[in-house]
């Protein structure tokens, strides 16, 4: 019998959720754990805006500092706020199988339909992609920025702040709320983000073999994996932090992996969504070859001036 998994996670409800989640899996293999809430930066700050702070680290730091010590065996992330390169001492070791990759809307009132232009609708979101996306597809909608955590969300929503939300279907439906769902979007309009729906298992790279692999065979799904793979190398490439509205998604035919992805500008004018396939084993050479074809067509060009009205003050 080998000894508890320490498992990291902050304590917000969807990274306990998480963590609970990686527990069950563990245990189904016969493998026992401890979960260890571990307050970041990021849970510090929550009304400032990420971008303002830095994106680099804020909810992933504390966790980092105490897997390199040994302090906990894991950490457990949504695989979609994992930076896309880890400083050397760290390893993503696995991905759990993913759910409904969608963005959704969600209400507490009918009616809600985002193709009806004839009707004023305000959505309430703080992601750079959903709000560009918007902004591309459906410009008569309003956004409204809105933060901190869903229930907190679904409260400025019922004071009124908004319409509907735009969240990823899986936080919704982790945290119970999938009775609120208004309508699920489109994927080939709101491609989601890389990685999400999905939950990272990362680990220091001295973390012992065995406990590894056994970790591994518990948690990993691969199919995931080749996927995740694949857009975490798009995303490499192209750089983009979580301020950045890049967006992309691998699907699996058998062997083959088909990727999808590209970048918006902030104001929705350019979009260029290209798609790449092959083996799914050579998922990360597709992700390169992709961030490639996106660059060519014009993909620098938008992330550069995305990065310069960044920088402004
Ligand atoms: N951006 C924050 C975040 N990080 C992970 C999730 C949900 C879970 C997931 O997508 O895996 C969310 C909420 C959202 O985007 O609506």
């Amino acid at each position: 019998m080998s000894r508890k998994v320490k498992i990291g996670t902050r304590g917000s409800k969807l990274a306990l959720w998480q963590a609970y989640h990686v527990e069950d899996l563990l245990k189904k293999s016969g493998l026992e754990s401890e979960i260890v809430i571990i307050d970041t930066k990021g849970d510090q700050v929550l009304d400032v805006s990420i971008s303002k702070i830095g994106s680099k680290g804020v909810f992933t730091q504390e966790l980092e500092d105490q897997l390199l010590d040994g302090r906990i065996d894991i950490a457990v992330h949504s695989a979609k706020d994992m930076q896309s390169t880890l400083a050397e001492e760290f390893e993503l070791i696995a991905f759990t199988e993913r759910e409904k990759e969608n963005d959704i809307l969600l209400s507490v009132k009918g009616g809600i339909d985002i193709q009806d232009s004839s009707k004023p609708l305000t959505l309430g979101t703080s992601s750079t992609r959903r709000v560009a996306t918007l902004k591309h597809f459906y410009p008569h909608v309003k956004t409204v920025d809105v933060r901190g955590n869903l229930q907190t969300r679904i409260r400025k929503m019922e004071e009124g702040l908004c319409d509907a939300l735009l969240l990823a279907y899986a936080g919704v439906h982790r945290m119970g709320y999938d009775d609120m769902i208004a309508g699920l979007l489109d994927l080939s309009e709101f491609t989601p983000a890389v990685g999400q729906g999905s939950v990272a298992i990362e680990s220091a790279k001295n973390l012992e073999p065995t406990l590894r692999q056994q970790i591994i065979a518990a948690c990993n799904h691969p199919q995931t994996e080749f996927r995740l793979k694949a857009e975490r190398s798009f995303l490499r490439v192209l750089e983009g932090g979580c301020s950045i509205p890049v967006f992309a998604l691998a699907t699996l035919e058998k062997d083959s992996l088909i990727l999808k992805g590209g970048i918006i500008s902030l104001d929705g004018k350019h979009r260029i969504s290209l798609e790449v396939s092959g083996e799914k084993t050579e998922s990360e050479v597709l992700g390169k070859k992709l961030a490639a074809l996106v660059f060519a067509a014009g993909g620098k060009e938008i992330l550069d001036d995305i990065k310069k009205s960044q920088s402004k003050p």
